[in-house]
């Protein structure tokens, strides 16, 4: 047993997520969440703040007994060679690597690590790019996310920050 690793934007945090997170724990004590693009914020790509996905994510988890993970938010750095490092330099200790992106794939390789890809589950509807759509057009979004997930987007009046977005030019 041992410590897993893995990165995403949780734009929002999905079902998707959930799923991958549990199956993860079922081979590792625990798992460090590396929360991507940790500056980002006000976006149609990236609308919630750090701080937002924190709290999705910490409530899901902790709402289904969940306990053995820590969260890390990671700013982007101006070189991919570095990032690693700059990864390393916050988080504990991990030796496996969970992730679909090539890039995160590739630099995590070339560091030695083990790196491995989860299989997309009901990717149709559990796509973070999906669900932002969704909440664009006034569809239903709600069923792909954790009910702790739509609270919070509820309370910070999520789908209307991102309608305002989306109606903006210079985005
Ligand atoms: N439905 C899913 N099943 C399994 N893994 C998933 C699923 N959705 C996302 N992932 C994986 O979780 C990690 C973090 O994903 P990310 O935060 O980019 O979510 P996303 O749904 O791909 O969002 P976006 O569409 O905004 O890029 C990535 O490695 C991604 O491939
Ligand atoms: N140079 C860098 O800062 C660098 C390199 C690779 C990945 N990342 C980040 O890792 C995260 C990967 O998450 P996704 O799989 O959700 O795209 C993103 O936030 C991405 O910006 C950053």
């Amino acid at each position: 047993m041992s410590r897993a690793f893995i990165v995403g934007r949780f734009q929002p945090f999905h079902l998707g997520h959930l799923e991958v997170i549990q199956e993860i724990l079922k081979d590792h004590e625990s798992v460090i969440i590396g929360i991507g693009s940790a500056q980002y914020s006000h976006t149609l790509q990236n609308p919630f703040t750090a701080g937002e996905r924190h709290l999705m994510i910490s409530n899901t988890l902790e709402s289904r007994k969940i306990f053995n993970f820590y969260i890390i938010p990671i700013e982007d750095v101006n070189s991919n060679p570095l990032w690693v490092a700059h990864v390393e330099s916050l988080t504990p200790h991990f030796s496996s690597v969970y992730t679909n992106n090539p890039l995160v794939k590739r630099l995590f390789y070339e560091k030695k690590y083990n790196v491995k890809s989860m299989e997309l589950i009901n990717r149709v509807e559990w796509s973070g790019t999906r669900i932002r759509d969704r909440m664009i057009r006034g569809e239903n979004w709600e069923r792909d996310v954790p009910e702790t997930v739509s609270e919070i987007i509820r309370e910070i009046d999520g789908v209307e920050r991102l309608r305002a977005l989306s109606e903006s030019d210079d985005l």
